[in-house]
């Protein structure tokens, strides 16, 4: 970096200009003493963001350098807020120590950025995913420092979108040239912080090279994954990432497991942030099903409701275990207290492997550790719990670190008191000497002053002089000649002999000795902790898993949650359903429960659903697709029995909140929402539509939210279950006239005094809208109301004309026709000729005259 004018290089400014000069995307941490301080834009910066005092150093100098500092020991704090703020910040240490003659080496030993930030005791889990585009293909690696766990896959766009913004990754690392794709293909999560690497960074031959080589296998086929997969690029990517900001190996990370295309029911993106599965405060999903006592089930919870699963066994695995401890009710209450002992062992691990450990951790992993075999023997003996026990014996450890950790150990290492008593015995011998140095110092000031007959003699240290004897000016004709003068005071003499100056180098000496013995006992506790690490991570992964599982179970049992039946059939029938999330925050007023009815059986799997604002639509709505994954993490549901067909998708068109704030028209959003659905649903997925077409004019939206349904229902490979709530009356009458479709509402009663909302579901179409009632509730003037009614009565009148012209046009044959012919054009214009063998051409001609023919109906 280049000097402002009229500051002179100093050593010590050229130092600090090295190594901003390598790290210039981060604001500079330059140790000094007892802090960390900040010059030049840094220092702004940070004295902005962290509302720090901005001073200046202008010693020798009359040009002022801005600078800006934060005390050592309470860097996370700061380093937390510059992180979230989205900044990086490289750590210069020193690595020497002050002597004050020659100037003190530093250099810079790890980068803090968000996908690497692991506070030792607030959130942050270190996530990254790396991610390169090709074609309509995306591979993903998705990596939790904290677990250790690092996943990677290639998808369809869409699937990749969804799985990566359900992992909600701190920092993205993208292929070099590929930020207009990402922003353009994954708008929720554009504003995390992007880091950009080379292609060759991605290439899977060298990737793949690079991660057998560290794991020491011949082919990450062993691992389940292709080499020449590109998501093996990705997933090297993520891990050279973070092991290139941390300076270390991060030996943690053992393995990459493939994430299979159809491993887990896909949540778009809007499906993720409208029904609020894992938003902090009190109404998501999360919220109502964390019962955890522990950081690690928190975050193994989290990614289970981002990501259900797909398999059947898979599920029925897991409802075993949440049913076999929701029955036991006093094993899991054992349980929990054993795991409310426990600390977030995984994040302790993974801090320790990548340097930026402190006693803390092993602190977190010793008491974790320790609870570890009562966890076991609890659940060993059934038969159904004890399946989880992992292979993951690290009782040498445990002992090791419950006899040298002592029981409040301190964050920082100088601070003194890791070791216990009792581990080394030259430790003990030196703490010894330190801890008897007041008492040593007493009785020698005692035989002292009887030597001298001085009665008013002191002995003392101080941190600058060190030990001496003091003795008032009065009596200073008494001093014996062995003292030897050492400072002078307004009303005393200060001396020190022989025998005191042996003493303090001893004390001295101790201190020393204390400091350098416990950090060498510290080193190899942490490399003894790291040689088990395989079978701490199973360990932390095993607590992670037990308190996911026991939460679950809690909340079955306390809130009488019933175990569904999933199969492959596409029934989705739920019997006395409540919503997870509303029953909670009704308080007194109890959740009306309600039924959904779609089956093989009856024919159904289109419900349309009307009935005023206010009288419950959304809930009955969202609590379908809340229970659908519910059932689909292996939890139980809230519900008196249920019987549910494997869901392959959960597709929401509800609010748009989020799209709003970012400008884009509510009808428009509606529109890119619906057209997504209408393009990928499957014979598998459930799908969720409140008031499509609202956002235009009435008989626009009308037609729109018609054909809409139209499609639902007339596509002959793709059978969706679908629940529409609509104000729409006019599409009631599309039950009668297509199969598959049922009208539904929400129940009403009218009295004298206005209207009461049931919320009880009907089989039938509500016999109107009520929105003028739902007006008066509101407080509407009573004179808007009356004029409201008159004109409702005269476009009733209109409506019903323009209905039966509607009724007679002939819908479901063009609709199918317009689609298919739509795909054949899209696929026409999206090959690429240039890049196409005359085979691969010709191939595709046949198969596009072919649908062509079928679409116009030839022979
Ligand atoms: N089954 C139920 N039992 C008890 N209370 C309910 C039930 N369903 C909904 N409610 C209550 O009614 C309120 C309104 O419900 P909801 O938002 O679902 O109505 P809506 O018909 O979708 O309205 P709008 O069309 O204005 O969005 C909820 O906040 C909840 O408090």
């Amino acid at each position: 970096m280049e000097l402002p004018s009229g500051i002179k290089m100093t050593p010590m400014l050229e130092q600090y200009t090295y190594w901003k000069d390598k790290y210039p995307d981060c604001l500079l941490f330059f140790r000094m003493g007892d802090f960390y301080e900040m010059f030049f834009d840094d220092a702004e910066t940070a004295s902005s963001v962290l509302d720090i005092t901005l001073t200046s150093r202008s010693k020798d100098s009359e040009a002022r350098i801005p600078m800006a500092g934060v005390p050592f020991h309470s860097v996370d704090s700061y380093l937390g807020r510059l992180v979230a703020a989205g900044y990086r910040v490289a750590i210069c240490e020193q690595m020497t120590e002050p002597d004050g003659r020659t100037l003190v080496e530093r250099s810079v030993i790890r980068i803090v950025t968000p996908g690497t930030w692991m506070p030792e005791n607030a959130e942050g889990d270190g996530k990254i995913a790396a991610l390169s585009f090709a074609g309509k293909e995306i591979s993903v690696a998705l990596l939790e420092s904290a677990s250790g766990s690092l996943r990677a896959g290639t998808f369809q766009l869409e699937g990749g979108v969804s799985l990566l913004t359900a992992f909600s990754p701190n920092e993205i690392i993208l292929r070099r040239g590929q930020r207009d794709e990402f922003i353009k293909n994954c708008p929720l999560i554009a504003e995390r912080s992007v880091v950009e690497r080379d292609k060759g960074d991605f290439s899977p031959q060298q990737a793949s090279a690079w991660l057998c080589r560290r794991w020491g296998i011949a082919s990450l086929s062993a691992m389940g994954l292709d080499d020449r997969d590109e998501a093996a690029g990705a997933a090297a990517a993520a891990l050279k990432y973070l092991e290139e900001t941390q300076f270390s190996k991060a030996s943690h990370i053992t393995a990459v497991t493939p994430i299979l295309p159809r491993e887990n029911l896909i949540l778009d993106q809007s499906t993720q942030t409208n029904l609020e599965l894992i938003d902090k405060g009190e109404t998501s999903l999360f919220w109502s099903l964390n019962k955890c006592r522990t950081s690690m089930g928190r975050r193994l919870l989290k990614e289970w409701i981002t990501s259900p699963l797909q398999d059947i066994d898979a599920i029925e695995r897991r409802q075993d275990v949440v049913g076999r401890l929701a029955e036991k009710r006093k094993l899991r209450s054992a349980l929990f207290e054993l795991l409310a002992e426990c600390r977030d062992m995984g994040k302790a691990l993974s801090r320790l492997t990548l340097k930026m450990g402190s006693p803390c951790d092993l602190l977190a992993i010793k008491e974790t550790l320790k609870m570890l075999p009562e966890i076991i023997s609890l659940i060993k003996e059934d038969e159904t719990l004890s399946p989880l026990v992992p292979d993951c014996d690290a009782s040498e450890l445990s002992a090791l670190l419950f006899a040298a950790i002592g029981d409040s150990a301190p964050r920082m290492l100088r601070d003194g008191g890791v070791i216990k008593p009792g581990f080394s015995a030259e430790l003990d011998k030196w703490r010894d000497v330190a801890a008897n140095s007041s008492s040593r110092l007493a009785a020698f000031e005692e035989g002292e002053r009887e030597r001298s007959g001085i009665k008013n003699l002191k002995a003392g240290v101080n941190k600058v002089f060190g030990y001496y004897i003091e003795v008032p000016k009065g009596s200073l004709s008494r001093v014996p000649a062995d003292y030897i003068r050492k400072q002078t005071l307004v009303g005393a003499e200060r001396f020190i002999t022989e025998e005191l100056k042996k003493f303090e180098d001893e004390i001295f000496r101790a201190e020393g000795e204390i400091q350098s013995i416990e950090a060498k006992l510290y080193a190899e506790l942490v490399e003894r902790t790291l040689d088990a690490s395989a079978s701490v991570q199973r360990g932390a992964n095993f607590i992670a898993e037990l308190d996911s599982f026991a939460s679950l179970a809690a909340v079955a049992d306390e809130r009488g949650y019933t175990r569904p039946k999933i199969d492959m059939s596409k029934d989705f029938v739920v019997k006395n359903a409540r919503h997870p999330v509303v029953e909670l925050t009704l308080g007194k007023n109890p959740f009306t429960p309600n039924d959904f009815n779609f089956s093989a059986e009856n024919g159904r799997r289109i419900a349309l659903i009307t009935g005023p604002n206010m009288a419950g639509k959304s809930t009955y709505l969202r609590m379908a697709a809340l229970i659908a994954i519910m059932a689909h993490i292996g939890s139980f549901i809230p519900a008196e029995s249920a019987k549910i067909g494997l869901v392959d998708r959960v597709f929401t068109r509800i609010g748009a909140r989020d799209e709003l704030a970012r400008g884009q028209s509510t009808f428009m959003v509606e529109m890119v929402e619906t057209a997504n659905i209408l393009r990928h649903a499957t014979d598998r997925s459930l799908i969720i539509l409140d008031e499509v077409g609202r956002g235009t004019s009435t008989y626009d939206g009308l037609s729109i939210a018609w054909a809409v349904v139209e499609f639902l229902q007339g596509q002959e490979h793709a059978k969706p279950r679908v629940l529409f709530a609509t104000h729409y009356h006019e599409l009631t009458q599309m039950a009668d006239l297509l199969p598959g479709i049922v009208n539904l509402s929400m129940g009403v009663e009218e009295s004298e005094r206005g209207i009461v909302f049931l919320h009880k579901i009907v089989e039938a179409p509500s016999d109107r809208s009520y929105g003028i009632e739902v007006a008066r509730l509101a407080g509407i003037p009573s004179a808007v109301l009356r004029r409201s009614q008159e004109l409702l009565a005269k476009f009733e009148e209109e409506g019903a004309q323009k209905n039966e012209e509607m009724k007679q046009s002939p819908h479901s044959q063009l609709t199918l026709f317009d689609v298919r012919q739509e795909a054949i054009l899209e696929e026409l214009a999206a090959c690429d000729p240039d890049n196409m063998t005359p085979l691969s051409a010709l191939e595709l001609v046949s198969r596009l005259r072919g649908e062509s023919r079928k679409v116009l109906g030839f022979k």
